[in-house]
């Protein structure tokens, strides 16, 4: 059983794919916060822009086994089965993520990626891994195809970040209240550090989900 908090067709806002026709599956639950807006303030990732909890969202739902919930992806891909592309997110998704979903997404076509926190190890077998690591935690996962550091964030030690093993690394502005400024830090540390670069949220400029 799967407990997916939403699931839609939209483009990939972030990252190296940003652009790119992708599902979403949110999965429900983290470990680095209860999701309540009375626990933030206490949670060990603070910052989150995203309501993960239950399964009510559209699209949503509990999924009993691998074979339902590949089918409710491959629904909303819809025609076609060229560049079939889905993003595993959350929510923390590793709390999720077994071999049949894996199995299941590849034998339907889908190039697999994931938006995690990299306090688990991501499942191998899948195609593009993306960490988010979040000060206070402790990341295991510090190898795959994409760092995407969400910044300003105090307490994150950014040569510690240059020595895990990335193909690229991203800095994306932190939205909040002071999201003007976090951009003006984020394009400072670019022009500071060329071995990162910029990733906006394309997805919140452009209106889409
Ligand atoms: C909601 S998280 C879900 C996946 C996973 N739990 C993680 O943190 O990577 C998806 C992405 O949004 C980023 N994110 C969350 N809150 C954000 C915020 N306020 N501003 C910018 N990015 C944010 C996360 O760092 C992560 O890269
Ligand atoms: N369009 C779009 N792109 C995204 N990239 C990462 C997202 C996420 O919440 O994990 C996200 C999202 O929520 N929407
Ligand atoms: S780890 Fe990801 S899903 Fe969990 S609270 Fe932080 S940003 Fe949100
Ligand atoms: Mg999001």
């Amino acid at each position: 059983m799967y407990a997916v908090k939403e699931m839609f067709l939209t483009l990939q806002g972030e990252g190296v794919n940003a652009g790119a026709r992708a599902v979403f599956v949110r999965f429900a639950g983290c470990n680095l916060w209860s999701g309540r807006e009375r626990d933030r303030a206490s949670a060990i990732c603070r910052f989150c822009d995203t309501d993960f909890v239950g399964v009510d969202g559209l699209g949503g739902g509990r999924f009993v086994d691998a074979m339902a919930l590949v089918a409710a992806v491959e629904a909303h891909w819809g025609q076609g089965t060229e560049r079939r592309f889905v993003v595993l997110t959350g929510g923390e998704p590793m709390l999720q993520i077994d071999d049949p979903i894996v199995e299941a997404l590849h034998a339907a076509g889908f190039r697999i990626a994931v938006e995690t926190n990299g306090t688990l190890a991501a499942h191998p077998g899948i195609d593009w891994v993306c960490v988010s690591p979040k000060a206070g935690s402790t990341v295991v996962q510090t190898r795959g195809d994409e760092l995407k550091l969400v910044w300003p964030q105090a307490g994150i030690d950014i040569d510690e970040l240059e020595s895990w093993h990335f193909a690229n690394r991203l800095i994306q502005p932190m939205d909040n209240a002071a999201g003007a400024a976090n951009t003006e830090a984020a394009i400072a540390l670019v022009m500071d550090r060329p071995n990162w670069r910029l990733s906006l949220q394309t997805h919140k400029l452009l209106g889409l989900r």
